[in-house]
């Protein structure tokens, strides 16, 4: 494969659609591909290079499609398979590429493996899945689902329990067993087959479990599953048998993981994976790695985050940039202020990620600046984590109804979730139908129609700094210095180059701060790139300055 086709990801950026809430082309009340279909000039004026589309096959929907049912259809809900090769050509005529969700950690127990495994130990498929006898008459471990409760369900006809790390609906495949490898690369293959040009890796550094299972007397299980003993020779055979046969971009997600691992999942010899997501420092607000609770984020825990990743992966495995996505609440209602500075402050965000090496990720949305929606019922809720949780805290916990309620418009999935604020029109344009999820209320303010048409957007920002990506050279390949690390307000960031010099300088906060850059750095011949504020593009641009609340400078220095 040549190194231009494997590599076209290193100056693109991608853009994730989340289906069910993006845009619906009839009267369901949820979105589809046609949907999409319709909205890809849009993408295109943003200037994005591949959409990755979170799962739309077959599935019983109790995880939004996290859960498959069937991986060689599409879910009637979303359209049909004539409609998914209608969209690739669509897209690729417009030179944007299409990134498919895998899911293969678990499938769906509706799935029809599944369904022939439960509750028949002779079952061809039953080594397809994970069972345990019980101990001491329960549950075999006392690992924790990650969406609440024990990790077990017993299957009463055969008395034996399967593991599920996710939803009670969502059973973990057995990696083990060769012929669920075997199984993996040919769903893979049929949609690498078909023109798809990636794949976004599920929950991937969790397919290899230690296999004896044993109790977590000091955590939930984790440590026996995440990064587990088998998964880079599962990866390594995975990627030999169709990656690399295909020149397909692969990003895994990775829960809970390390850098260690991450270098190797993403190294550059391309025998894993071409990138990975970590979700670190979007645990700045989870309190000792509390995520059910209220809190503001610490942001020198953030800016040392992203140092350690930033410095880590330089040269030697590649990351994907990243702050919002289905699973995550409105980067702009959590680390910047939506009321008072919500333009400025999703600038500065935005801006904050993208200069940094690696591949960023637009969640849809985002590039217009919304919101959480600020739920007040636990009634507007639909997200299975959000409603286990709920149940489990304030029925099982004792926490109060009023508690929880702000912890769930802090932290929920379903943040992230509302439908895509088209225009100022019913159901903000998404829909002629009433959405599944309620539309946030400040659609008539924030929307795409609105944004496309003002310069001064959030939309227009980011298509800058996607643009500028693929037209300054160190964004892709500089090196990474935090020029303030003990700064309380600023997060200031170098990249360099043999030829060039970047500077990222950020207010993270809502106040006036005097910065003083070192005085080393030729900033007075430097250009300001782009600012969130007007006037910080015209003036000269000094070592020392004061920023506006949460204002962004990036000035490039030619060496
Ligand atoms: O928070 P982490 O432990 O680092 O894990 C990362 C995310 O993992 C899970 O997300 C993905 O898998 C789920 C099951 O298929 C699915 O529900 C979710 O939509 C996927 O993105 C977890 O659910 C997320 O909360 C974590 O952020």
């Amino acid at each position: 494969m040549l190194k231009e086709q494997l590599e076209w990801w290193r100056t693109a950026t991608i853009y994730q659609i989340y289906p069910k809430s993006f845009c619906d082309s009839g009267s369901k009340g949820t979105g589809d591909i046609q949907g999409i279909i319709a909205k890809l000039d849009y993408l295109k004026t943003l200037g994005v290079d591949a959409l990755w589309l979170t799962p739309v096959y077959s599935s019983p929907m109790i995880d939004n499609g996290y859960d498959i049912s069937d991986y060689y259809n599409i879910n009637p809900e979303f359209g049909t398979m004539a409609d998914f090769d209608q969209l690739l050509a669509q897209a690729h005529q417009r030179g944007i590429r299409i990134v498919m969700d895998i899911v293969v950690n678990h499938t769906s127990t509706e799935h029809a493996w599944f369904q022939s495994a439960l509750g028949d130990r002779n079952s061809p498929y039953r080594d397809y899945y994970i069972w345990k006898d019980p101990v001491d008459g329960a549950e075999p471990t006392n690992w924790q689902s990650k969406f609440g409760g024990n990790a077990w369900a017993l299957d009463e006809a055969t008395g034996q329990y399967y593991l599920h790390l996710f939803a009670k609906e969502q059973a973990d495949l057995n990696w083990e067993n060769p012929k669920v490898r075997e199984e993996v690369k040919e769903v893979i293959n049929f949609w690498a087959e078909k023109g798809v040009d990636g794949f976004r890796l599920d929950v991937i550094n969790l397919i290899s479990k230690q296999q004896d299972f044993p109790n977590d007397d000091i955590g939930d299980g984790r440590r026996f599953y995440t990064d587990g003993p088998r998964v880079h020779e599962y990866l390594q055979e995975i990627s030999e048998a169709v990656f690399q046969q295909y020149g397909s971009v692969t990003v895994g997600e990775m829960s809970s993981t390390t850098l260690e691992h991450c270098l190797q999942y993403s190294s550059l010899d391309g025998k894993e994976l071409s990138m990975v997501f970590n979700f670190h420092h979007l645990k700045v607000d989870y309190p000792n790695g509390e995520k059910w609770t209220k809190a503001p984020f610490d942001f020198h825990q953030l800016k040392s985050i992203f140092n350690h990743w930033q410095l880590g992966l330089n040269g030697k495995g590649w990351g994907a940039l990243f702050w919002c996505n289905h699973d995550q609440p409105r980067v702009v209602s959590r680390l910047g202020d939506d009321v008072n500075y919500r333009i400025e402050s999703a600038k500065m965000l935005g801006a904050s990620v993208h200069m940094m090496q690696g591949t960023p990720y637009i969640f849809q949305g985002e590039e217009i600046g919304m919101t959480n929606p600020g739920y007040t019922s636990i009634d507007q809720y639909r997200d299975v984590e959000s409603t286990n949780m709920y149940d489990i805290m304030v029925n099982q916990q004792g926490v109060s109804h009023d508690e929880m309620m702000a912890i769930l418009a802090q932290k929920s999935r379903d943040n992230s979730r509302t439908p895509m604020q088209w225009d100022d029109s019913d159901y903000a344009g998404f829909s002629k139908a009433q959405p599944w999820l309620q539309v946030a209320e400040n659609y008539k303010q924030i929307n795409a129609k609105a944004a496309v048409a003002d310069q001064n957007s959030v939309f227009h920002f980011y298509r800058q700094l996607i643009q500028l990506r693929k037209e300054v050279a160190v964004i892709t390949d500089g090196d990474y210095t935090d020029l303030m690390p003990e700064h309380d307000r600023i997060f200031c960031y170098k990249r360099e180059s043999a030829s060039q010099i970047l500077l990222c300088v950020n207010n993270y906060y809502g106040d006036e701060v005097e910065c003083h850059l070192p005085e080393g750095l030729a900033v007075v011949s430097g250009e300001c790139l782009l600012s969130n504020y007007a006037e910080s593009m015209k003036a000269a641009q000094q070592n020392s300055f004061t920023l506006k609340p949460y204002e962004t400078r990036i000035i490039l220095i030619a060496k």
